[in-house]
């Protein structure tokens, strides 16, 4: 095995682990060990998938169901490891079995050169606490988390928020990206960004890093610029010259599939914020085509969203966010048609506005656990608005936040939105 030959040389391999498991998190772990599997000179084979613990059933739509043990609860990680299906999150896709379920936070980031962060944004705070100290101060990460963090002081991405809490540089993945399609190998497109220092693979060996420590030299850590082009708060410590580099090359060569392109970029902060706002939006198409307005009245929604999407990055992010991320990438426009036309976010405020109940009881009745994202996004987004006197400026999103809080209706939305 072992295909690539592009990074020969390097005595050692990048071990992955995907901090996450569910829909969208047990969907990449598919697509980084199938190409684990293939580069097996770059990349262990074998991945990592932290999983949140719990006990599950296994249901119909699994082939390993059983009438007579179907009300028996197991372990989800012993699940996954003995039938290579998630079960409860992505029930009927087999998974590769070189994919190695455990609830052990800290022991599934051990030794990892290579994090990917793939959870719902509620809980990434609580998972970079348990982290903190335990990685390799040389790791780099991947977040495919659609969100955005909201502080009394500001605005920031996941992305930039795991990198300065861990001590490392974290890129970001989003694209229109339903993961239940391509986890069957329906072909769809990704946008990555990744722009670390360019001297990652030059660089003695730090002496924890080292299988041979007597060799280790002092390492000096490296300024950065952050995803707004302003010195990081962070010095990095640079990748030993024993990994391969870990450039564009390398992150193409782990998520590119056949059925999963994958489009390599520099904007860090315009696919953040794509794959954070839009969701705001899906919402929104969710309670017009709930009222049963239609294709224009989603298309105009679609239109004065990514208006928006655009505005707010050019004024929170102006130093280095580019209007075509979000006008020609898979992160940007692409992402926001998928999810207002099939993504849970519009499915669950169609059926709120169809049935007259909340979007979160239908999240709680409808989803077996998984996490809308648009819903606490709409709110965050809201109150930083609120906070500097824009929301007049974002009449959509601020649309959203208010029918959510049940202070607007669905009717309303033509007449606040009008003026953009
Ligand atoms: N599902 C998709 O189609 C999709 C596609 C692209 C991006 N995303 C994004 O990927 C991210 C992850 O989404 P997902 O679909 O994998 O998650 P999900 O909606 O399936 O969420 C469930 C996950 O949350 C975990 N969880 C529950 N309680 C927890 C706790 N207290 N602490 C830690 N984890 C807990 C569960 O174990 C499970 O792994 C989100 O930001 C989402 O917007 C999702
Ligand atoms: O199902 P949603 O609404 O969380 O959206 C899923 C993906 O983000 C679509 O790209």
């Amino acid at each position: 095995m072992g295909s690539s030959n592009f990074l020969g040389g390097h005595s050692r391999k990048h071990k992955v682990t995907i901090v996450g498991s569910g829909n969208w998190g047990s969907t990449i772990a598919k697509i980084i060990a199938e190409n684990t599997r293939e580069h097996t000179d770059v990349f262990e084979e074998n991945v990592q998938m932290w999983v949140y613990e719990e006990d599950v059933t296994i249901p119909k739509e699994s082939k390993h169901y059983n009438e007579s043990t179907a009300d028996t609860p197991q372990k989800l990680t012993e699940v996954i490891n003995k039938y290579h299906e998630n079960v409860k999150y992505l029930p009927g896709v087999a998974l590769p079995p070189n994919i190695v379920a455990n609830p052990s936070l800290n022991d599934a980031v051990q030794n990892s050169t290579i994090l990917i962060f793939n959870l719902p944004h509620q809980f990434i705070r609580k998972v970079c606490e348990g982290i903190r100290g335990e990685i390799m101060p040389f790791a780099r990460g991947i977040s495919c988390i659609k969100g955005v963090n909201v502080t009394d002081d500001g605005i920031s991405l996941f992305s930039e928020w795991i990198g300065d809490d861990l001590g490392i540089y974290c890129g970001a993945l989003s694209g229109a990206n339903i993961a239940s399609e391509i986890a069957q190998e329906k072909w769809s497109e990704t946008t990555i960004a990744y722009d670390p220092p360019p001297m990652d693979s030059r660089a003695p060996t730090p002496r924890n890093a080292s299988p041979n420590p007597d060799a280790a030299g002092e390492i000096p850590e490296i300024q950065h610029l952050d995803a707004r082009g302003r010195k990081s708060k962070t010095k990095l410590t640079p990748l030993p010259i024993e990994y391969p580099p870990l450039d564009h090359n390398c992150f193409r060569m782990l998520f590119h599939r056949p059925y999963f392109h994958v489009q390599m970029v520099s904007d860090v902060a315009g696919v953040s914020l794509g794959g954070a706002l839009k969701n705001i939006v899906a919402l929104a198409a969710g309670f017009v085509d709930g009222r049963g307005w239609g294709d224009n009245a989603k298309a105009a929604i679609m239109r004065i969203g990514l208006m928006e999407m655009v505005k707010f990055g050019k004024e929170f992010f102006s130093e280095t966010v580019r209007t075509g991320t979000f006008t020609e990438s898979s992160a940007g426009v692409a992402d926001l048609i998928t999810s207002s036309s099939g993504g849970r976010n519009f499915r669950c405020a169609r059926k709120a506005v169809e049935k007259g109940v909340s979007v979160q009881d239908v999240e709680r009745e409808d989803l077996n656990g998984q996490k809308l994202q648009g819903t606490s996004t709409a709110h965050e987004v809201n109150s930083f608005l609120k906070a500097r006197g824009l929301e007049a400026e974002y009449p959509l999103f601020t649309a959203v936040d208010g029918i959510l809080r049940g202070e607007k209706k669905v009717d309303d939305i033509p007449a606040l939105v009008s003026d953009t």
